[in-house]
């Protein structure tokens, strides 16, 4: 069978004098090895996506990461500048993709800024800097240089009994990285709350009645994924599914 294909969305960035689709190496890195799938990276355009086409080309979808935040207009909420940086091509693909494929039972995989764009598109809504809320640790991304320390392994979350992580990560503590500043306020209807930090932070959800694999986490599974027991259980968990929807597709 031919390697499925996992969709990846952009992210729309300006460097270099010029303006970029991107999509950061350790999501495809992860995708390929820890998955074992074809990443497809989707430009993220305002407009212009044809996300059915895109869907039916796919056999997953994987929410990357991104230092931009969701606009807080798809939550209902007036956007200040504590809820910058913005990436509009972004959520316009990230969003109805995330949409599209829990319709047709495409598996998902959604990571800290997928997290919050799972949330936010089955109705949810995001706080921001956290950090600054009362009894809320320091969640954000380290301000060093060197990414092995960035995403380093810093801190617990546990992991619920009975959830759908639990036979993939087992129940109870597991330890994980951190680099966000925004997280979930009000979790969707369709969200089941997975795993929690110390500081009642949300670090995983799945979709209730979900067709598929469909679990967001907010952390980053993908950055160590060849060497932390964990992120190489999930993503090995999502490419499974994703072969397995591969292969019902061919029936
Ligand atoms: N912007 C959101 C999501 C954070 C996230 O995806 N972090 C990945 C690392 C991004 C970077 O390189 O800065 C939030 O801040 O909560």
């Amino acid at each position: 069978m031919p390697k499925p294909v996992v969709a990846i969305p952009c992210d729309f960035r300006e460097f270099d004098g010029n303006v970029w689709h991107v999509v950061a190496h350790q999501y495809v890195r992860a995708a390929v090895e820890g998955a074992g799938v074809m990443p497809f990276l989707v430009p993220a355009l305002e407009s212009g996506n044809d996300i059915d086409e895109i869907l039916d080309r796919v056999d997953g979808v994987l929410a990357s990461g991104a230092r931009s935040n969701v606009h807080p207009s798809h939550y209902g909420r007036e956007a200040t500048d504590a809820d910058g940086p913005f990436d509009a091509g972004r959520d316009a693909t990230s969003l109805p993709l995330i949409r599209g494929a829990l319709d047709r039972g495409i598996p998902l995989l959604a990571i800290c800024r997928g997290i919050q764009e799972l949330n936010v598109a089955l109705g949810g809504t995001l706080a921001t800097e956290i950090q600054d809320l009362p009894g809320i640790s320091d969640h954000r991304k380290p301000d060093v240089p060197d990414l092995d320390i960035a995403y380093g392994i810093r801190q617990d979350v546990v992991v619920k009994e009975g959830s759908c992580l639990a036979p993939v990560l087992g129940t109870g503590r597991i330890r994980v990285n951190s680099l966000h500043r925004q997280a979930i306020a009000a979790t969707a209807p369709r969200l089941a709350v997975e795993a929690v930090a110390d500081d009642g932070t949300i670090e995983a959800v799945s979709v209730i009645g979900a067709k598929a694999f469909a679990v967001g986490v907010q952390w980053h599974p993908e950055y160590w994924v060849r060497t932390d027991g964990p992120s190489a259980a999930l993503f090995k968990a999502f490419g499974d599914a994703v072969r397995g929807y591969r292969e019902s597709k061919a029936k």
